[in-house]
């Protein structure tokens, strides 16, 4: 039996991981850290470094804020870790690719298997269509998401951007913009409404012809059981950054 620690366990996310764990005799949920404290039926801590019970596995969806601080106890402890949470910056990136050189990390934007796919057919097109057609990604999210554009649209973004050398200058919204779009750009749209679970659309726009390649999440439970395939991975794993790539092509 795993047993998991999940950081930010009074989010949307963590009690999707609660139900979902409590559904699996393969796993068991040990304990939980939230700046929430509100009990739940495991000890919930503030910080990770004062959780007590043993554990296999973190699995983190929370605020990027706290990533950096969950990374550390997660060091101290000798936890490997899967990080769902999105919106880090750079210096945060950073500290999560440090600790990689001691534990084993998974980390990915998007634990849904669709989203995976629809990356390697985007690749493909990119590949296919660079030289004629115009690449817009719009992504969709539900009310209470904090991060602008999405983890997904941006993993989607630089996808295209290693298939195409670089080549691809993102562009943010046309609000700035009074000028008209160059090739090398790729624009990214965010749109937030209501409890919209996650939508992207991968947009190649050409002469007098549309291909668009999308993805429509329709429950938080395709997150949920990636998250928990990606402990399941992570915890025979050797220090190292892994992602839903490593987790796909090990079947
Ligand atoms: N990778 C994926 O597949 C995927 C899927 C869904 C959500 N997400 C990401 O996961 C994150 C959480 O999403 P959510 O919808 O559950 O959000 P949420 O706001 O419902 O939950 C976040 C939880 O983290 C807690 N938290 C915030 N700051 C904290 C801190 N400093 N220390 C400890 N806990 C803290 C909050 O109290 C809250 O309970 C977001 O970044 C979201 O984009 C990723
Ligand atoms: O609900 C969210 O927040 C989600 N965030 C991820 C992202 O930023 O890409 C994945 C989908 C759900």
């Amino acid at each position: 039996m795993i047993r998991i620690i999940i950081h930010g366990c009074n989010g949307k996310m963590g009690k999707v991981i609660t139900k979902l764990a409590a559904e699996n005799p393969g796993f068991k949920v040990v304990a939980g850290v939230d700046k929430n404290t509100s009990p739940l039926d495991f000890p919930v801590y503030s910080d990770l470094k004062d959780v007590k019970e043993e554990a296999d596995v973190v699995i983190d969806f929370s605020y990027h804020e706290a990533v950096p601080n969950l990374v550390k106890a997660a060091l101290q402890k000798k936890l490997p870790v899967v990080i769902a949470t999105t919106g880090l910056s750079e210096e945060e990136l950073k500290v999560i690719e440090e600790a990689s050189k001691e534990i084993p990390i998974f980390k990915s934007a998007n634990m849904s298997l669709g989203v995976n796919i629809l990356i390697n057919l985007v690749k493909e097109a990119a590949k296919i269509l660079q030289q004629d057609f115009d690449i817009e990604i719009i992504e969709k999210h539900h009310n209470m998401k904090k991060d602008a554009p999405s983890g997904t649209a941006l993993m989607i973004a630089d996808s295209i951007n290693q298939v195409l050398n670089d080549k691809k200058e993102y562009v943010y919204g046309r609000h700035t913009k009074t000028e008209q779009r160059k090739p090398s750009e790729l624009g990214i749209h965010a749109v937030r409404g209501g409890t919209i679970v996650g939508e992207h659309q991968v947009i190649f726009a050409g002469h007098d012809e549309v291909i668009t390649i999308s993805h429509s999440a329709q429950s938080r439970e395709i997150f949920g059981y990636g998250a928990l395939q990606a402990a399941k991975f992570i915890i025979n794993q050797k220090p190292g950054l892994y992602t839903m790539e490593d987790l796909v092509k090990k079947g």
